[in-house]
């Protein structure tokens, strides 16, 4: 499909303000991004999909527009701290972080799946809802902490940034609490998801002080997005 190049934007103000930075996640979320990105009106240099380009900050067809690609935990960083204006992560990194700085005017639909509480297929005999003490392992120890206390139930946190699923057959926690959508992990390695704390898909994200700041450029970007997404819709 062809998709018309933008006319650039030109900075609000100051003058000087630089290009908009747009921060995107590498890994999955990158691939579903990429229709969403082109209705918009962004077009990064070619090497941006290419997870073996080792250039982290690319040029768009618009001066106005940088993206540069990080990881997913990472783009809510960049965007909190105003060192990118705006960017798109799963609303699982937004829950985690909780940035009062991070305003996130759009769900995307993309990126779809689940925070869950999981455990060994193989039960106990335990009911979990007595137990007052757990030890949980997950790349979300905000979320499991905050899940677990609202139950008055004090969770042990085994930090863990990936393969969460292992951790209970070999000790290390009696829980997860992971990101599950087909469930194929989970079964592929003898666990059942036992509660969903939170439905998840990927959100554009704002800088609120760059949104005061810069309000003509990125107002721009995100009714760019919010047209991308009704084009989309409409099909
Ligand atoms: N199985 C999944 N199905 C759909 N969306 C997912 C799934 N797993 C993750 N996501 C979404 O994609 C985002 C990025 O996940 P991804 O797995 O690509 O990165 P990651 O492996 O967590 O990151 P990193 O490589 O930095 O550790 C998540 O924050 C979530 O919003
Ligand atoms: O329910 P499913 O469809 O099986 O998807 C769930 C899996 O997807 C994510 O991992 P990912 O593939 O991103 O790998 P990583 O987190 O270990 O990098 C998540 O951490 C689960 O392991």
């Amino acid at each position: 499909m062809d998709h018309p190049i933008p006319t650039p934007l030109s900075p609000a103000t100051p003058e000087d303000a630089g290009p908009i930075v747009l921060a995107l996640p590498k890994g999955r979320i990158l691939s579903e991004l990429g229709p969403v990105l082109a209705r918009a009106g962004i077009h990064p240099a070619a090497d941006y999909a290419d997870e073996s380009s080792r250039r982290l900050r690319f040029p768009t067809e618009d001066p106005a527009l940088d993206v540069i690609r990080v990881r997913s935990f990472d783009v809510a960083t960049f965007v909190a701290h105003g060192a990118a204006q705006i960017g798109v992560c799963g609303a699982d990194v937004l829950m985690e972080f909780d940035y009062p700085e991070i305003y996130a005017p759009l769900d995307l639909g993309i990126g779809r799946c689940r925070v869950s509480v999981a455990e060994p297929v193989a039960a106990t005999g335990e009911d979990p809802s007595r137990w007052s003490r757990i030890t949980v392992a997950t790349k979300y120890p905000n979320i499991a902490q905050r899940h677990y206390a609202a139950r008055g139930v004090q969770a042990e946190i085994v930090h863990l940034n990936g393969a969460m699923e292992l951790a209970p057959s070999m000790g290390l926690a009696k829980l997860i609490v992971d990101l599950v959508q087909t469930g194929s992990t989970l079964k592929a390695n003898g666990l059942r998801e036992t509660e969903v704390i939170a439905n998840v898909t990927s959100r554009l994200i704002v800088n609120r002080t760059a949104l005061k700041t810069r309000p003509e450029a990125i107002g721009t970007w995100i009714a760019r997005f919010r047209a991308a997404l009704a084009e989309r819709d409409a099909r």
